[in-house]
């Protein structure tokens, strides 16, 4: 059908039963040069899914003999490997969800809007790429996720999954465990992988720029603007934007999203005209969302749009089996970095690791050993070498170790306790020097020289 190239076309299989609509289906994918089969019915549309071979497959959500969310389904259950796009009523965000949580690759809502569309279609089929698939990074040491335990088995099972949809993604999980390494995977091994994958962490732009920061500018749209930028959309359009830390995003700015997200259009500040987008959105907090909802500090109606299906990163305490693997692989990094050779970790200082409780994750972990490589002879990291801090190893959490310790020499006790108190700052503010500063009471530039002394990293 396709007057292209006949020979390849990618077939669609189109099932609406309102006629009009199904011709309109059908005559924009013609003129995509792609071969159409329309039907009216769920049963029309499983009789040609078993018998026919699909490229993608576009369904209504209301159908007279049942629901589109039959044939997503039976796509998922019959384990096809169709990408399927549901057509859903104006504003009913439910069955949108609902789709995309039973596997629907992406959504579109009714008024059918041409150029989405045509975006959606391409960014199913890939019609944009030269190589598709051809994500060759996700298999680097850099993407990739060590460790063989089975918390981190069923992270990968899910990654790999999440790669074959357009779903948003809500990636929950302590600091440091991999939540950002996580949505890189996700984009590495998706359809998008040749296009950008930009992360945005949303606790650190100023409220009064991140309107222009997320969907760009026109030219003299405010004093300053001297020339027309991109957003953070338009710089991920047709790849992955990263949410990082959402929970930060203020009230106004969650309505914002939430529209873009629900129209799938940006506006640049000082433009009048819209424009379709096609990003994905991965969004991450080490904080509780539920709770953030409860509290009144994040919209529900956002909630529920970014957490269609959740990721949950384990902290490293539940993966203790990994420590080694982990662990060898960052001195190998580290000391590739520094030129000299692979140090060895003693038996202590490894079962040490093991039985520490790591409240900054894998992050914790890299820091420590790179401090410690810094204090080993360079050959063997022993335990001393790691500065575990006690009330953080397991088993030992009540005691506030210090108090217990011997006070004599005073300077040794008194260094004591404030590496426990910069820790203890370090920990509740993520690793975040100046807001443990502020904790403590003193200023960034004391904090950043009591580190230093105590050979905080
Ligand atoms: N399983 C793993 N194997 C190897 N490296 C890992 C693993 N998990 C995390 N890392 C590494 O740990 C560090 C922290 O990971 P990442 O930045 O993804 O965490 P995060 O959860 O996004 O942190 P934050 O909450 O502070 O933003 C990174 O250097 C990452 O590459």
């Amino acid at each position: 059908m396709s007057k292209r190239d006949a020979g390849t076309a990618r077939h669609v299989l189109v099932i609406d039963d309102e006629p009009d609509i199904r011709e309109l289906l059908e005559l924009t994918l013609l003129r995509m040069g792609l071969e159409v089969t329309p039907v009216g019915s769920v049963k029309e549309a499983l009789s040609q899914l078993n018998k026919g071979q699909f490229d993608l497959c576009l369904t209504d959500m209301r159908l007279p003999d049942g629901e589109g969310l039959q044939v997503v389904k039976h796509i998922q259950s019959q384990g096809l490997d169709i990408p399927v796009a549901v057509i859903t009523a104006y504003g009913s965000t439910e069955n949108a969800i609902q789709a995309l949580k039973a596997g629907a690759f992406d959504y579109l809502s009714k008024p059918i809007a041409l150029d989405q569309l045509r975006t959606l279609i391409k960014s199913a089929l890939n019609l944009d790429q030269a190589a598709p698939q051809s994500s060759g990074r996700s298999g680097d040491a850099s993407s990739r996720f060590l460790g063989s335990s089975p918390a981190l088995q069923a992270v990968r099972e899910l990654i790999d999954k999440l790669a074959r949809s357009n779903a948003p993604v809500y990636i929950s999980g302590e600091s440091g465990s991999g939540k950002e390494r996580a949505a890189r995977m996700i984009h590495e091994k998706s359809q998008r992988a040749p296009k950008p994958f930009i992360a945005v962490n949303c606790g650190a732009i100023p409220e009064n720029l991140m309107e222009s920061e997320f969907f760009g500018y026109k030219k003299g749209a405010f004093t300053g603007a001297d020339q027309e930028r991109e957003g953070f959309f338009q710089a991920a359009h047709g790849g992955t934007l990263f949410l990082d830390e959402v929970a930060d995003l203020p009230l106004m700015m969650q309505v914002k999203l939430l529209r873009v997200i629900q129209e799938k259009k940006v506006r640049k500040l000082g433009s009048p005209a819209e424009e379709a987008i096609d990003v994905r959105i991965i969004s991450a907090t080490h904080q509780s969302l539920s709770q953030r909802v409860d509290d009144g500090k994040f919209r529900q109606d956002l909630y529920y749009r970014l957490n269609v299906i959740e990721l949950r990163m384990p902290p490293l305490r539940e993966m203790r089996d990994d420590v080694p693997v982990i662990a060898r692989s960052v001195l190998e990094r580290v000391s590739e970095q520094l030129g000299m050779s692979v140090p060895q970790l003693s038996e202590p200082a490894q079962t040490a690791l093991m039985q520490y409780n790591f409240p900054g994750n894998v992050r914790e972990l890299e820091n420590i050993l790179e401090r410690a490589l810094a204090l080993s002879n360079g050959h063997v990291i022993e335990e001393d070498d790691l500065q575990l801090t006690p009330e953080s190893a397991s088993g030992e959490d009540e005691a506030f170790a210090v108090g217990s310790g011997d006070k004599y020499p005073l300077q040794d006790y008194l260094d004591r306790v404030e590496r426990e108190a910069i820790l203890e700052a370090l920990e509740k503010t993520r690793f975040n020097r100046t807001a443990a500063a502020k904790m403590l009471g003193i200023t960034f530039r004391s904090m950043r020289y009591r580190m230093e002394r105590l050979g905080i990293n």
